[in-house]
């Protein structure tokens, strides 16, 4: 019997392979950066090649690491940044163009048109997603439109998408010699292409973004024992492992936090912050800025969806002070610097590089810093940046209490930026609610290591899985009411600042 379960974590900014034993602890990890290809402002692309090379680099330290045999390994998950657009000749195995990256803003004279007529009112309804730059429908039929020969290409099958799990799955699977071209139900909710309830491409949402059916995955539930074939292609997996799962990683997180229950939720601080409520096994419609998204489907079972706040901007704002600006030297260092002054100075950064997405999906605001005196420095840029990721995260806790009736009596949070205590804490003040951060805080590969172990028998059910969960830390709120009060009313203040300052 294999002792271990494997996950690949594609993310934004690394991939990364992890091996969790039976009690759910992390017993290896390997994780490789990629680069962040920024070639006009707006625009935000990725290197396919490069992303399958690393990952398949970080599987094999990741094995080697760990001193196992593909052979312990019970199952593989893969999970991944969602919505990122990949477009590949399955006979070659060469993207057509980079990929176009979630954060990418080029489309936002598509996503603003199909805003204004009847189309956007489909999209919502059918799709639960408001038109934005953010989804894959509009990047896609920007590269149909752009790129030269693709149209054509896809027509004769020579052209195939897929957002990065399929990318990686594809070639894990054996690329041009019998790669497995398949998605779950939950990387393929944010297409903008699929129909929510009926969990499959949608004729006339296609038509709108005029996507030839040809080219897209095969949708599967998230942990099926056979629909995702096996990995057989990196080397020290010379013995085929099952891919047992497949899911977006901030649904993937929610299944390695065990929210399991409709009303549970939890806040992810990678890139972006993604904070995912489940909803149950009906989709909940916003009226308040949020999406509507499929959390998780577990073989035969219902679809069981969620309410998403998503913020483009949070860990990559922090990015952004070290490759930008040059204030910090690494991510880390945020903290010290915004520990050299006592709070920001009245000044507001509001990140909006991409826009800003919920709860107000406004792909015409641009980022900004506000209320700035001489007398202010790198620090208090520093603790605003922080700052911001918490103002961010309370604007989207705001929309859901009103979407949904819940009230959060504790934060669960997971991701990088959770390393930074000042800003845990931070969090804690303007949400006025404590923070809570699990033991093992990788909670998106535990999460897809989580689906793949379901699938392949390696754990009987979600209850065994909830035993896993230990807090290891929590920070509890030390802000005043009113000093709370006075700090949101600012920032909202400052985000007005932003609205309505592209055309698009
Ligand atoms: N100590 C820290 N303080 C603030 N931000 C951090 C810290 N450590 C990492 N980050 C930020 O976290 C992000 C990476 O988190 P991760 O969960 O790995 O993201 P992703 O899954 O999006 O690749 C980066 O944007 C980085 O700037
Ligand atoms: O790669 P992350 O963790 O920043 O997550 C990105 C999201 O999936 C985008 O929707």
């Amino acid at each position: 019997m294999a002792d271990f379960v494997g996950a690949v974590d594609q993310g934004t900014t690394s991939s990364r392979f992890m091996i969790f034993d039976h009690d759910g602890n992390e017993v290896a990890k390997h994780q490789l950066e990629h680069t962040q290809i920024l070639p006009r402002p707006g625009w935000v692309e990725h290197d396919p090649v490069e992303i399958w090379e690393r990952t398949n680099v970080a599987i094999q330290n990741a094995v080697r690491a760990a001193r196992i045999a593909a052979s312990d390994l019970a199952a593989i998950g893969i999970t991944n940044q969602r919505e990122t657009t990949v477009v590949w000749d399955p006979r070659t195995g060469q993207p057509y163009c980079n990929a176009i990256v979630w954060q990418d803003t080029r489309t936002d004279t598509i996503a603003s048109a199909l805003d204004r007529d009847e189309r956007g009112e489909l999209i919502r309804r059918r799709a639960g997603l408001p038109p934005a730059t953010y989804f894959s429908g509009g990047k896609l039929r920007w590269i149909l439109e752009n790129v030269d020969g693709v149209r054509a290409a896809a027509e004769r099958g020579h052209a195939l998408f897929g957002t990065t799990d399929s990318w990686v799955l594809w070639n894990l699977t054996g690329g041009p010699n019998g790669g497995i071209h398949a998605t779950d139900v939950t990387n393929a909710s944010r297409t903008m292409l699929m129909d929510l309830e009926t969990l499959d491409w949608d004729d006339e949402l296609l038509e709108i973004f005029g996507v030839p059916r040809a080219m897209l995955p095969r949708i599967h539930s998230s942990a099926d024992p056979e629909a995702f074939g096996q990995a057989r292609t990196s080397r020290p997996l010379r013995t085929p492992v099952p891919i047992t799962a497949v899911l977006g990683d901030q649904q993937a997180a929610t299944v390695g936090q065990v929210c399991f229950t409709p009303g549970e939720a939890k806040n992810t601080y990678g890139t972006g912050n993604f904070l995912l409520l489940n909803t149950g096994t009906e989709p909940v419609r916003s009226r308040h800025g949020l999406i509507t998204t499929v959390c998780y489907r577990f073989g035969e079972g219902p679809a069981v969806y969620a309410l998403e706040g998503s913020i483009a901007v949070t860990g990559s704002a922090v990015q952004w002070l070290r490759d930008q600006m040059r204030t910090i030297r690494d991510a880390a260092e945020s903290e010290t610097l915004a520990r050299t002054v006592q709070d920001s100075g009245g000044i507001y950064f509001v990140p909006a590089f991409s826009g800003l997405f919920a709860p107000y999906w406004r792909s015409d605001a641009r980022g900004a810093i506000v209320g700035l005196a001489r007398y202010h420095t790198n620090g208090h840029l520093a603790r605003a940046t922080l700052e911001s990721i918490c103002y961010q995260s309370r604007d989207v806790v705001e929309a859901m209490a009103q979407d949904s009736g819940v009230r959060l009596d504790v934060l669960k949070v997971d991701g990088g930026v959770t390393a930074n205590d000042l800003c845990m804490q931070t969090q804690a003040d303007v949400l006025g609610v404590p923070v809570s951060r699990p033991v093992v805080a990788e909670t998106t590969a535990l999460g897809a290591a989580y689906a793949a172990g379901l699938a392949a028998g390696f754990w009987r059910d979600t209850d065994e899985l909830r035993e896993h969960w230990h807090e290891s830390k929590r920070w509890e709120p030390r802000w005043s009411e009113e000093r709370r009060a006075e700090g949101y009313a600012g920032w909202k203040k400052a985000v007005r600042r932003t609205l309505d300052w592209v055309e698009v």
